[in-house]
């Protein structure tokens, strides 16, 4: 049987549809999730998309950590399920302390969209084990507060345990300090990071395909897992 995939819709959400296809198209059972709902449908790994979760009101994801299904989804994240959050997912992600740090308007005071170099920093985690460390890629990003920050301490220990996963390349796009695009918690289950990769699954939107290997990597762990 395929794993099956969650990705939960808030209201604002913009991307959950592109992420259901992205997890389609990797070969998994993709479901949808509800902010409402306090259940996981049984689900093998979870998806918070991009997009405007309730209007970025009072800041982006500040709202959409209080949601009745983010209490099951830092649940399941502290029992190793893995999670991917994509920018408003990201944002969502460190609001809810599942990650550290924070994201905040990006340096150039304006919305940035374009298609962004990285460089894979880490595949040890659930989500990035099909690339290569060093490997350069290409994914879209848009947003309006997409720079990471943190306090020295938490940047040194990112860092220093490897968990710094993705950087842009390049001119840093927003301000991140250490040009951090992505980062992981200890485990290495749940990620984040502010570039699409599922927008990056299907040639007839290119520009490239690099955002497939992250959805075939979770699918190796579960495939190894459950
Ligand atoms: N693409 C997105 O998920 C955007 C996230 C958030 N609304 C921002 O502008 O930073």
């Amino acid at each position: 049987m395929a794993p099956r995939i969650g990705v939960v819709t808030f209201p604002g959400s913009l991307d959950d549809h592109d992420a259901l296809r992205a997890v389609r198209i990797a070969g998994a059972e993709a479901v949808a999730l509800w902010h409402g709902s306090d259940s996981l449908d049984g689900v093998d790994a979870v998806v918070l998309p991009g997009g405007f979760s309730y209007g970025d009101y009072l800041r982006c994801g500040a709202i959409a950590r209080f949601a009745p299904v983010m209490d099951e989804v830092v649940r399941a994240a502290g029992a190793g399920m893995p999670v991917l959050g994509i920018c408003n997912g990201f944002q969502i992600l460190c609001e809810a302390h599942l990650l550290p740090g924070a994201l905040i308007r990006n340096d150039v005071r304006t919305f940035v969209c374009r298609d962004q170099g990285l460089r894979v920093e880490s595949v040890d985690t659930t989500w990035t084990s099909r690339f290569e460390v060093g490997q350069e890629i290409e994914i879209v990003l848009k947003n309006g507060e997409g720079g990471f920050v943190a306090d020295a301490e938490t940047v040194a220990r990112l860092e220093g345990e490897g968990r710094v996963v993705f950087r842009y390349t390049g001119a840093n796009p927003n301000g991140s300090v250490n040009d951090i695009a992505g980062i992981c918690n200890e485990r290495g289950n749940v990620v984040g990071l502010m570039p699409h990769p599922e927008h990056n699954v299907d040639p007839l939107t290119g520009p490239s395909l690099d955002g497939r290997p992250i959805f075939a990597s979770v699918l190796d762990f579960l495939g190894a897992h459950v």
